[in-house]
């Protein structure tokens, strides 16, 4: 095998809590991973010089070891010591610093597809203890699909498939960043926590209902007062008749889950026409979870 072709998967955060915060400052979540079929494609492919080299569709992005995808690809190289280079080509389509873990999900798809071109013979779980040292979605994004997240993100256990769904992506064009909201959020106090339980029974009984209306983000209290454009983008998904809408991650992007495309293409049109952003896209709840 000389070259392997992935689709790296965004995700989206049904429930997002956070319960405390760890001396090295990250924080300690309880969060419910979904995976939607909004992708970027990775093609990896192996080149007889040693070294990486990265190219991709979006200009402004680093593509040297700024990159999280060529960190990833640095991370194996080093440790398995490989003399062949690798040559990686990112076509993006995940918007960037969006709460989607776009980059993530690349340096997941590299830790993947490298371990099988070069028959490195990693478990999953020992690609994702790698994964974690990258970033702290990095292993949800190499397991995928419907997910409890504990720990810094990184202790993972499968839950019941979400019940599909169509889903409305819409990211206002202001850039987050993850380490400034987590940040903000320690001089805060959390009032109300979400219904993280009131999920996982949603998902045990295939009650889409259930698991929309229990869905919750304590990092909205600190993005939305910055950037009120979210809580306008979630107002038009609910007039639209979503039946749950909510900022993903850090933010800034909104997702709302119709039960009717007609309804999220209807809300994706008003959101374009009100000049809230032009970046929203209709897609799908991608259950594919590999193994
Ligand atoms: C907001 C989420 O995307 C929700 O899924 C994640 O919790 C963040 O995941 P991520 O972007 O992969 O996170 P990393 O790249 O590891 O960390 C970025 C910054 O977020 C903060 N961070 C991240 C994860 C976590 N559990 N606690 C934190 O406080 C840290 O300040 C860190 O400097
Ligand atoms: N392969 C990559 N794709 C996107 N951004 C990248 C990549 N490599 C490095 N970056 C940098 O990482 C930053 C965050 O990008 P990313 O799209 O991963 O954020 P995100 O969607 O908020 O992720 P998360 O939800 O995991 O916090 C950007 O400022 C970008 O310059």
């Amino acid at each position: 095998m000389n070259q392997i072709e992935l689709k790296a998967l965004a995700k989206i955060n049904l429930g997002l809590d956070v319960l405390g915060r760890r001396e090295n400052g990250y924080h300690d979540v309880r969060m419910v991973m979904q995976s939607i079929y909004l992708y970027d494609e990775v093609k990896i492919a192996k080149k007889k010089e040693p070294g990486i080299t990265l190219t991709t569709n979006l200009k402004f992005l680093p593509t040297g070891d700024g990159n999280i995808a060529y960190k990833a690809a640095q991370l194996l190289m080093d440790e398995f010591d490989l003399k062949e280079g690798v040559q990686i080509t990112l076509n993006k389509h995940i918007p960037v610093a969006a709460g989607l873990a776009g980059g993530s999900s690349n340096a997941a798809a590299v830790l993947f597809g490298m371990n099988r071109l070069f028959g490195l013979r990693l478990t999953q779980q020992e690609l994702m203890n790698r994964g974690v040292k990258l970033g702290a979605d990095v292993p949800y994004c190499i397991m995928r699909g419907t997910v409890l997240a504990e720990g810094i993100g990184e202790e993972l256990s499968v839950l019941p498939a979400m019940p599909k769904c169509t889903v409305l992506i819409a990211k206002p064009p202001i850039s987050v960043s993850t380490k400034m909201v987590y940040e903000a959020l320690d001089s805060k106090e959390i009032v109300e926590h979400p219904d993280i339980d009131g999920i996982l029974e949603g998902l045990r009984k295939g009650d889409l209902h259930k698991v929309a209306d229990s869905m919750g983000n304590v990092l909205e209290d600190v993005t939305i007062p910055m950037h009120p454009v979210i809580a306008d983008i979630k107002q038009v998904m609910q007039d639209c008749g979503a039946i749950g809408a909510m900022m993903s991650g850090s933010g800034p992007t909104v997702f709302g889950l119709f039960e009717n495309r007609a309804s999220a293409r209807e809300a994706q049109k008003m959101i374009r026409d009100k000049g809230l952003t032009r970046q929203a896209y209709v897609t799908n709840i991608h259950n594919v979870r590999r193994k």
